[in-house]
């Protein structure tokens, strides 16, 4: 918790407002954070300061595994925050990509499973990343991203956790997650859990030990509608010690996670939290 706590107040501290043209809001923002989640120690980075709706999280991060496009296959996993970018923000409203409502376009996983090549096939980049993994086979490239730049106008939004990267050491699994734009209220307690669980997920399917996730955040901001109540209420409220994550053994391949995994498989231990905020959400 301290290096969110650290984070939200060099933001609020150092920060300069910025105007952003998408959301017409502008953010208190700095660049650059480094954040560490030790999944070796299952020290779950689950924020106590506020009622996390952590099982979203791992849904929306199910969802990406799997490759979906519509905000329907993720509210059907139980994770309703894509309704708003797929069916209120005008401009993806007219963009002639768009395949009807809940249609999210070519994001995430749709890269992450189906990047198209240049001969009119598909790869899948984490399947062979987890190919690799089990064969023992770190090429340095193990990475996955979802961030192609040839695509950018099929899709609802710029991924913002865009590429994610595992490493072999020492017979230990790491993880390296970048992410280009951090609403730090919202996106950022989601996205904590879910570097966690793809390091932790992978490692159990891959059959190595979790080591440490290193997730690398480029723009950091606190939108304008949200700053009081982070300044005023959260941060004024003291951490509980963090929670442990418990990961049903049964899951054991990629083709578990595609098939019948759901939040359920992931039981969070010890959570202590104070009072649910309700901060703004930007389209
Ligand atoms: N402005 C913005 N911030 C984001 O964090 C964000 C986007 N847009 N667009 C794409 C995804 C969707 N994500 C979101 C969107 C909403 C919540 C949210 O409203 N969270 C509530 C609880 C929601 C629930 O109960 O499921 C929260 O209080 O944390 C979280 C992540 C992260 N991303
Ligand atoms: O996983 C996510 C997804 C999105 N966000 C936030 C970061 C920004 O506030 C918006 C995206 O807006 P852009 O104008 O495309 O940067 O969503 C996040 O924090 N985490």
């Amino acid at each position: 918790m301290k290096q969110y706590i650290d984070l939200c107040r060099k933001i609020i501290h150092e920060g300069c407002w910025i105007k952003n043209n998408r959301t017409k809001t502008r953010c208190l923002t700095i660049i650059n954070a480094d954040l560490e989640y030790d999944v070796e120690n299952n020290q779950f980075p689950l924020i106590t300061t506020r009622k996390i709706s952590y099982k979203s999280a791992i849904s929306e991060m199910i969802g990406h595994i799997r490759g979906y496009r519509s905000a329907k296959q993720f509210r059907d996993l139980g994770c309703n925050v894509w309704e708003a970018n797929a069916n209120q923000n005008k401009s993806w409203l007219s963009n002639p990509y768009r395949k009807g409502r809940d249609d999210l376009g070519r994001i995430y996983g749709v890269q992450g499973r189906s990047w198209k090549k240049h001969d009119g096939s598909h790869l899948d980049q984490l399947r062979k990343v987890i190919q690799h993994l089990k064969d023992g086979i770190d090429d340095r490239a193990e990475i996955i991203t979802f961030y192609n730049p040839g695509e950018i106008e099929m899709g609802c939004l710029i991924p913002c956790m865009h590429t994610h990267t595992f490493s072999i050491l020492d017979k230990k699994l790491y993880l390296t997650s970048y992410q280009r734009s951090c609403d730090v209220p919202l996106g950022l307690s989601f996205n904590q859990i879910q570097c966690f669980i793809l390091l932790a997920l992978v490692a159990q399917i891959t059959n190595y030990k979790p080591g440490k996730v290193y997730h690398k955040i480029v723009n950091a901001h606190i939108y304008e509608n949200q700053l009081s109540l982070m300044r005023d209420v959260q941060l004024k409220r003291s951490p509980y010690p963090l929670s442990k994550l418990i990961i049903n053994p049964k899951i054991k391949k990629l083709e578990d996670i595609e098939n019948w995994v759901s939040s359920d498989d992931f039981k969070v231990i010890n959570y202590r939290f104070h009072g649910k905020i309700s901060y703004p959400f930007n389209v």
